[in-house]
């Protein structure tokens, strides 16, 4: 028996996360391994999904076309060794970074020998944020291909967007997507049934440019092409992505303001923020979560991964803004900030 595969993918801060630290609670889920692709170094997905154990393998792409077969299909290799010798592997989930292209990664599972020798693509499952959703479709690709890739449309968000936006955008992903049954689901709510064993990835019934992508992913497999030499058409030249870690305590009123102001007057330009936070008088860490207009309310986990520093980390993709903008911003609202707490602690004196 083949190990069913199951691409979950989305734009950035859709809710893929989420609904796979969901997913990854139901009984059935079980024997479930799961393999994480995200930026390289400033990354914070393994220390925000929950379930993390020896099955999770981090795919850590700074260059997404460029690594992304690799990694996978050495990834998938551990796998199938462990399977063999045993341990119960009974699905896997890839989580794609919500800036890549599906295509390689299907391609890469429908004609690797060693993906194809224990694995079986199962289906693609891609995320579509309610409030983000339309905007994005204008503006990204990837996200198009996402969309017309998929097996199944999970629309989330739906708590945040009117319905008349819900419903206009479900209409649109039916256009790009005849196939695909299109779902909804808040906060990751949604049986995995729903999802999972869709039987294979099928060409058939989709719009005409997804043969087309995939057939254009078939020649890249097999020359070597590394960072310096990949094909710059890939990766749209205006989005950057990087990550500022603080030693200290952060002041969250600091933090909360500047990250509020952002999404209010750059959301456009701020695709993702992302962060795990030490925050001043708080002894949990605080994890904040950032998608171009909205900025979501923080959460507090229960504990500091087990191993890690408790640095903050903040992560950041933009589109036309430069870094310097936003980190002199968020430097100085923290500074004011700390400033303020020390005034008020000494007239308390
Ligand atoms: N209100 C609401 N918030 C949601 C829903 N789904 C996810 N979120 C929030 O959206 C933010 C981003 O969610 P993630 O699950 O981290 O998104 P992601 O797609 O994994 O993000 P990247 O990996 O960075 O692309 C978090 O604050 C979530 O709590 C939803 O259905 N409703």
């Amino acid at each position: 028996m083949k190990i069913p595969v199951t691409v979950l993918t989305g734009f950035l801060g859709a809710g893929k996360t989420t609904l796979l630290n969901r997913l990854l609670k139901a009984p059935e889920m079980a024997g479930t391994a799961v393999l994480i692709n995200e930026f390289g170094e400033i990354g914070l997905d393994h220390l925000l999904v929950e379930r993390l154990d020896e099955d999770t393998v981090l795919l850590n792409a700074g260059c997404l076309c460029c690594t992304v077969r690799g990694d996978l299909v050495r990834a998938l290799r551990d796998l199938a060794v462990r399977a063999e010798r045993g341990q119960e592997v009974t699905r896997v989930v890839v989580e794609t970074t919500g800036l890549a292209d599906p295509a390689p990664i299907l391609q890469t599972l429908m004609s690797d020998p060693v993906a194809l020798s224990a694995f079986t693509l199962d289906g693609v499952v891609t995320l579509v944020d309610a409030v983000n959703g339309a905007a994005t479709l204008d503006t990204q690709v990837e996200a198009v291909k996402q969309a017309a890739m998929a097996d199944r449309i999970v629309v989330t968000k739906t708590d945040l967007a009117g319905e008349a936006a819900a419903t206009a955008l479900e209409a649109r992903l039916v256009a790009l997507n005849p196939v695909a049954p299109v779902l909804r689901a808040v906060a990751g709510g949604i049986a995995p049934v729903e999802l999972l064993g869709i039987g294979g990835f099928a060409v058939g019934g989709r719009i005409p440019q997804v043969a087309a992508w995939l057939a254009a992913e078939a020649g890249h497999g097999h020359h070597h092409h590394d960072h310096h030499h990949h094909d710059p058409n890939r990766h749209d030249a205006a989005i950057h992505a990087f990550g500022l870690v603080f030693d200290d305590p952060l002041p969250w009123q600091g933090v909360a303001t500047w990250l509020e102001m952002l999404a209010l007057t750059r959301g456009d330009s701020v695709l993702r923020v992302k962060g795990l936070l030490n925050l001043a008088g708080e002894d949990r860490p605080v994890a904040i979560h950032g998608v171009q207009h909205v900025f979501h309310p923080p959460v507090r986990l229960a504990a500091w991964p087990a191993g890690h520093d408790r640095r903050s980390r903040i992560t950041f993709v933009l589109r036309n803004l430069p870094r310097d903008i936003v980190e002199a911003g968020l430097v100085s609202f923290v500074t004011s900030a700390r400033e303020a707490a020390e005034i008020t602690s000494e007239s308390r004196r």
